[in-house]
């Protein structure tokens, strides 16, 4: 039931509204685009794009915000507040949703980055609870071998195409020491020495695990090289390199594929993006248009 011109009668102004902001926000930090982005996929990973990773936590639920993919890591709510708050300046309380913001912000953000737009589709509701135990569940971790990393993206009806073309957001942004540790100082295969002594130089094998490394070579840059990283065996976290090993299996052939179309990379993120934003979106009467993104209405 989503479409592209699901504003279109509502709010003409909806759309243009959220732009600005994100547009504004990337000018200002370049990777709020890459967090934005990171936030609709963990929003859609758990329990569907309903908006559930903006809840705060409350005396009946725990929510996903201090789950540990999140915890000292999901950034970007303060923008989300900002971009709600121009949304219903635009359109009144009650249009726009926020699981709608996160998905458009993270289209635009895509573009802001140097990516290309793709058939956005718009429509969603919010959840009207979070579930803290299903975040832990249901996003997949670094320290994912490829097996797993295919079998949670099916668990959520995405398939291999999906896993290495939606994997490509990490040609955008920072990681966290703590996430890439261990493979920096223990993996011996796939893992370029360069690579690994830059790594190292910001990662020490103990303490500072909150200091920060580039996904890719271009992390500002909605670009095909963090694919082509790949095929140097310069994936910075584990599940990134399990995407290609080189031997022909896995992932290889896709990562290939990307890393020397760039151009059908933009195009496939896109369809996957959009297969993705499609997860079990909450819609007609069910839930509701939240007024505040990090609360249920009252
Ligand atoms: C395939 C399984 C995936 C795993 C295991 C994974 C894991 C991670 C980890 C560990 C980080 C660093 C977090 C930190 O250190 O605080 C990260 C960052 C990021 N991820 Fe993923 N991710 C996956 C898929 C995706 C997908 C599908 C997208 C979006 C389409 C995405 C977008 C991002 C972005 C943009 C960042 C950087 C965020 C920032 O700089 O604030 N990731 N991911
Ligand atoms: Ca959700
Ligand atoms: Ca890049």
């Amino acid at each position: 039931q989503l479409n592209p011109d699901y504003y279109d009668k509502l709010c003409p102004e909806a759309l243009s509204a959220i732009k600005k902001v994100v547009e504004e926000a990337v000018a200002r930090e370049p990777r709020m685009g890459a967090s934005l982005l990171r936030l609709h996929f963990h929003d859609c990973f758990v329990n569907g794009c309903d908006g559930s990773i903006l809840l705060d936590d409350t005396p009946t639920f725990t929510g996903e915000k201090t789950a540990a993919p999140n915890k000292n890591s999901a950034r970007g709510f303060e923008v989300v507040d900002q971009i709600k708050a121009a949304a219903d300046a635009a359109c009144g309380a009650g249009v726009v949703s926020c699981a709608d913001i996160l998905a458009v912000a993270a289209h635009d953000s895509v573009v802001a980055l140097g990516g290309r737009p793709y058939n956005l589709q718009v429509g969603r509701r919010d959840a009207l609870t979070a579930s803290k135990a299903a975040a832990n569940n249901d996003i997949p971790r670094p320290t994912f071998n490829f097996a797993a990393l295919l079998s949670n993206f099916q668990s959520h009806g995405l398939g291999l195409k999906d896993l290495v073309l939606l994997s490509g957001g990490h040609t955008v942004g920072l990681a966290r020491c703590t996430n890439f540790r261990s493979r920096v100082y223990n993996e011996t295969a796939n893992l370029d020495a360069s690579l690994a002594a830059s790594a190292r130089a910001v990662c020490p094998p103990a303490g500072g695990d909150d200091n920060l490394a580039p996904l890719d070579s271009t992390s500002t840059a909605f670009d095909a090289a963090y694919f082509r990283g790949l095929m140097k065996n310069r994936g910075l976290l584990h599940s990134d390199q399990q995407l290609y090993k080189g031997d022909g299996s896995g992932g290889d052939r896709y990562v290939k594929y990307y890393g020397e179309n760039g151009e059908a990379f933009w195009k496939d993120f896109g369809v996957s993006m959009v297969r993705m934003g499609n997860m079990g979106p909450l819609t007609g009467g069910n839930g509701q248009i939240r007024n505040n993104c990090r609360k249920v209405n009252s």
